[in-house]
């Protein structure tokens, strides 16, 4: 494993060159893979371990969307696509990747399937972690281990037809076998993860959930929000307010940023931006810093844990999720998007 030095900090990394896809195939080529719930890491996974040569096969419950979907991209009934049950049954490492609060139904099935010697695998440190509330306490005979893209599964699958790769992280909770860091790092390898970072459970989790709430995904629209709003009030147009505080963003600046960094992002706009951005930035920092603080609290004292697990095992929290996801979408600002996202040239 190669140790690399992150802005002075020595971490453990495993690479592909270190790792190639044919050890990781030559590793897991006894192994059935199955991969329970097709939603959104489901697909991703399943169809680049597919094309990567392990035998894979779905889990998932019959007359649902996510089964249609799963014939759709070319997965057969009877043959690679099957009931949960009998997909438990059949697999050697179950990917156990249900939504976080579902896992907590199936787990008693997923615990009587899990026979001396098969793995079990997650993409995310939730359900272990957190175990007071989910019950998922894994029998002592079999491996368990994570591997976490750091990104969406559909980011996952485009990046693989890409030639690229996302990241991941990777945590062995318990290795029962004396295999488990070869299955999970050919596992990481065989999902199409570009690299694979070291963490445990708990550190994924708690840093997972804390960035998809905070600048990832909450705290990225609250600030978009903030400053749209404040624009409009200002008598701004939609399309100004809505260029300066998103398009800009997605389609000019954090494609600089992520080829080469702020700086060099930075250096590439006017010093009249650079002089105003050196002189802000450190204002929003310390004005957001207490809300994240608490947001790390609640993540750290299991409460996000609880408010996600108790709103998504309602029978209908589909309704309520699309509701709010609607209330965004039919927002002026996001309205504004749309019509901003059709004048791109590539677009028409
Ligand atoms: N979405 C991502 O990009 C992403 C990224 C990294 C890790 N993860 C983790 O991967 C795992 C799966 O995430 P996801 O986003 O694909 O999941 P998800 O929340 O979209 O749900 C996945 C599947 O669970 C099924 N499901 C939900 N409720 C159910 C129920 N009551 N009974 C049976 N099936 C039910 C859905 O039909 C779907 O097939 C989670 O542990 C998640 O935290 C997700
Ligand atoms: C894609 C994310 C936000 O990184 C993932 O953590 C998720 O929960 O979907
Ligand atoms: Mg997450
Ligand atoms: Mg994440």
């Amino acid at each position: 494993m190669a140790k690399l030095n992150f802005g002075g900090v020595e971490e453990n990394v495993v690479t592909r060159e270190e790792y190639p896809l044919d050890k990781a195939q030559q590793t897991l080529k006894d192994e059935v893979v199955a991969v329970i719930g097709y939603g959104v890491q489901g697909p991703g996974q399943a169809l680049n371990l597919k094309d990567n040569g392990i035998s894979v096969i779905v889990g998932q419950r019959q007359n649902s969307k996510s089964w249609d979907k799963a014939v759709a991209d070319g997965f057969v009934p009877g043959e690679t696509l099957f009931e949960i049950e009998e997909a438990l049954q059949k697999g050697t490492i179950i990917c156990y990747l249900l939504s976080d609060a579902a896992q907590i139904e199936y787990w008693p099935l997923v615990k009587e399937n899990l026979t001396a010697g098969k793995a079990l695998y997650f993409s995310h440190g939730f359900g272990i972690t957190f175990n007071d509330q989910t019950s998922i306490v894994p029998p002592e005979n079999v491996d368990v281990f994570l591997v976490a893209p750091k990104g969406s599964g559909t980011s996952l699958r485009r990046m693989f037809l890409q030639n690229r790769g996302l990241n991941s992280s990777y945590a062995i909770f318990q290795d029962a076998t004396g295999k488990a860091f070869d299955r999970v790092v050919s596992l990481g390898i065989a999902i199409g993860s570009g690299y694979l970072f070291e963490t445990d459970f708990q550190k994924e989790v708690y840093s997972d959930l804390t960035g998809e709430r905070g600048t990832l995904m909450g705290a990225i629209q609250g600030i978009f929000a903030a400053q749209y709003e404040v624009l409009r009030k200002k008598g701004h147009s939609p399309s100004e307010a809505f260029n300066e505080t998103v398009e800009e963003l997605t389609q000019s600046l954090m494609p600089l940023v992520a080829e080469n960094g702020m700086d060099w992002m930075y250096a590439n706009c006017s010093t009249t931006a650079q002089r105003g951005a050196l002189d802000w930035w450190k204002r929003f920092r310390d004005a957001t810093a207490p809300i994240f603080e608490e947001l790390y609290d609640s993540v750290a004292t299991g409460k996000e844990a609880g408010y996600s697990i108790e709103s998504n095992s309602k029978p209908d929290y589909r309704v309520d999720l699309d509701a709010e996801l609607a209330e965004l979408r039919d927002s002026e600002m996001w309205q504004a998007g749309k019509t901003v996202r059709s004048l791109r040239p590539e677009n028409n």
